[in-house]
């Protein structure tokens, strides 16, 4: 087909000139093999780590060293080997042996670790939640000699001394992590060939197994191909899966071009700004009014009262309750309503105005004096049950709803279509099966976000049903349009489009971050679009409370949407949020994130290396987007910009109209209804 008529004129929608971003390069033979190979010898390496410690609270360490003569790792396991110089050059690892360590930790902490502990792996470029943060088995790679960024011996640290490089000792609990590494001798690993990308759940009980979910996401699981409404033409399909997710590439597999005609404005003198500068936009903080919503700043802990997950209805409750009695405690006291507030933006068009900003509490420095804090039980299943009971509805989902069509399949379970047979309305249906789920905490934190926190830029959580103890049903509204992944993959949004959907984003972020719940997994995947333009967040499986001013350490998300802070496994805050909203910006901009082409692997090892990803197409962006994009990407978290200043930021006053996404929309439905 030729570029002129893949540039087809739906209602002016600019389709891209390249048929879906392209995966990372793996075989999925390859993929599907490692599944097996990592479950059987999983058995065998869990077994071994089953026997060395107990399930909680255990580090099992790698020791790896870097010979300085040969410039290569020693003491990593043959299979480990093998992976790192088939992901990442000889050459890059000379160039920067922190960054390929960075890399290594997160194979440690996330396949590595998944593959002893789990059988449920989805070999699809998707969120890794590793372990529980403080919980969980955990592996970690120790740097047996520092090194700096040139493979230089550093000298040796005194004892008091943080190590800078990398976390010496695991972030759970240090003693229990001694006691692990007395008893555990040596033990090496069991050998494992990592997937490429992988959809991890960890869980505890080695046994468990989800035979009753696929764990390979192909698109004919998707969907029932006899009566989808998403029938995707076969060019569609060539590199995405059905829902627009990437499929694997096997390895030198050439890439489609990314590019797109530019829509060139004037290349202004300024745009060279660094990412540390400040920047020439930004706001001042907006003073809330005390009858509208008080930023969480505001709140003392003791008033805030988070914890450090969402485990605790009771505590969740009295949040609510604290909430309702005190009209100015929280920002869902404010008016959300779009209709509520207008103002003019450039053009003279009504924009929504932002909800009433909160600004969160800046992180406080961590002393090293500061005593541990306690760690959060994890909940049993039957307590994660016996909350899911307390939320879920009494009755039968079947008798008031009939499923329709099949949407697609998450790594929890299935999503479809269904109407009420009362009213006729078309709601989704997200069922997963309770009982094999490996991460049951997180349905109830998904659940629990929905419900408690609405908004009109998250999805809409209707009801939940739990059918005989495991067939747990979340009914939400049905968002049509389907996901922005599909719509920045098939075509191309102009700025006023972008900053439009972005502003709604951004809202959604401000009214989690004031509620000092970071999301965790933002990318074009998890931002769901409505045919009348709206553009809601969803996904909150990953979400976590924190503390004001306090941070987390797990290291969660999705590769190539995860900040600088998280692959190196440092301490990370609410703005790991806006870290990956930049890089979905990039993604409307390019069609993809950075680095989607390598692997997950080689990708953390780059944002390791790199920090800031490289805005390709800097000279073709306005200077206030690419202003934008600096304060989204800047790698000190500190510096990075918070949802206030983004809310008033000059490049989301160019937002168009969402109106202005319809036709887009629409055409990418169009698109995926065609028949093969
Ligand atoms: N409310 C909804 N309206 C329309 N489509 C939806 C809705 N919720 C989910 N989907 C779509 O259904 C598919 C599966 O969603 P799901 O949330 O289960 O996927 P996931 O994020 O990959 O997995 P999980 O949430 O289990 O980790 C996705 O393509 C998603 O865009």
């Amino acid at each position: 087909m030729s570029a002129s008529k893949e540039r087809r004129d739906k209602g002016g929608v600019k389709i891209r000139q390249f048929f879906g971003r392209l995966f990372s390069p793996v075989d999925k033979n390859t993929a599907n093999n490692v599944i097996s190979e990592g479950s059987e010898s999983s058995s065998g390496g869990s077994s071994a780590i089953g026997e060395i410690s107990g399930p909680y609270n255990t580090v099992h360490r790698i020791h790896v060293g870097y010979d300085l003569n040969t410039k290569k790792f020693t003491g990593l396991p043959q299979s480990w080997l093998d992976i790192l110089l088939r992901d990442i050059s000889e050459a890059d690892q000379k160039k920067n042996p922190t960054a390929v360590v960075t890399a290594l930790k997160f194979y440690a902490a996330t396949v590595m670790k998944s593959q002893e502990t789990d059988k449920f792996i989805h070999i699809t470029q998707q969120s890794v939640y590793p372990s529980d943060e403080d919980t969980d088995n955990d592996i970690d790679v120790v740097v047996t000699n520092d090194v700096d960024e040139q493979g230089n011996d550093l000298p040796p640290r005194r004892q008091h001394e943080e190590p800078q490089y990398y976390e010496k000792v695991s972030r759970h609990d240090r003693s229990a992590v001694e006691e692990a590494e007395t008893q555990s001798c040596p033990t090496p690993i069991a050998p494992v060939v990592p997937p490429r990308m992988s959809k991890i759940h960890t869980s505890s009980p080695v046994t468990s197994s989800r035979p009753t979910l696929p764990r390979h996401r192909q698109p004919s699981e998707d969907t029932d191909d006899d009566q989808s409404p998403y029938l995707v033409p076969a060019a569609l399909t060539d590199q995405r899966d059905f829902h627009g997710k990437p499929l694997l590439l096997a390895k030198g597999q050439p890439r489609s071009p990314a590019h797109r005609p530019p829509p060139l404005p004037p290349k202004p003198p300024h745009l060279k700004t660094s990412s540390s500068s400040p920047s020439p936009f930004v706001p001042s903080l907006i003073q809330l009014s005390p009858t509208s919503s008080k930023p969480s700043s505001e709140h003392s802990p003791s008033d805030t009262s988070s914890v450090d997950n969402l485990h605790s209805s009771a505590e969740l409750d009295n949040q609510r309750r604290r909430r309702d009695s005190d009209p100015g405690a929280g920002a869902d006291q404010a008016p959300f309503s779009s209709e509520d507030e207008h103002h003019q933006n450039g053009n003279g068009t009504a924009v929504e105005v932002p909800p009433p900003l909160v600004r969160v509490r800046p992180p406080q420095n961590s002393s090293s004096n500061e005593p541990p804090k306690p760690t959060p039980r994890k909940l049993t299943d039957s307590e994660v049950l016996e909350e899911l009971h307390q939320i879920v509805n009494e009755g039968e989902p079947m008798a008031k709803y009939e499923l329709l069509q099949k949407i697609g399949v998450g790594a929890s379970g299935t999503v479809s279509t269904a109407r009420a047979r009362s009213t006729g309305e078309i709601v989704a249906v997200k069922r997963m099966m309770f009982k094999s789920q490996p991460k049951k905490e997180m349905l109830l934190t998904e659940i629990k976000v929905m419900q408690q926190y609405k908004h009109p830029n998250l999805v809409n959580y209707i009801e939940s049903y739990l059918v005989e103890a495991d067939d747990l049903w979340v009914v939400m509204d049905y968002l049509e349009g389907g996901n922005l992944t599909d719509v920045v993959v098939k075509t191309e949004l102009d700025e006023g489009q972008i900053a439009a959907v972005l502003l709604e984003c951004v809202k959604a972020l401000n009214f989690l971050h004031s509620h000092s719940i970071i999301h965790r997994d933002i990318k074009s995947d998890n931002v769901l679009l409505g045919l009348k333009g709206a553009v809601k967040l969803t996904d909150f499986g990953f979400c976590a409370q924190i503390q004001p001013g306090s941070k987390r350490a797990t290291m969660v998300g999705t590769p190539y949407w995860m900040a600088p802070e998280i692959v190196n496994k440092h301490k990370y805050n609410f703005k790991v949020d806006i870290w990956s909203l930049g890089i979905m910006a990039l993604e409307m901009v390019d069609g993809e994130p950075p680095y989607l082409h390598e692997t997950p692997l080689k990708a953390i090892y780059l944002i390791a290396q790199n920090g800031k990803p490289e805005v390709k197409k800097r000279d073709q962006l306005s200077p206030e987007f690419n202003d934008f994009l600096d304060r989204c990407l800047s790698v000190k978290a500190e510096e990075r910009a918070d949802t206030v200043e983004l809310l008033a930021h000059p490049f989301l006053t160019k937002a168009k109209p969402l109106e202005a996404l319809i036709p887009y929309i629409e055409a990418v439905k169009k698109l995926k209804q065609q028949p093969h």
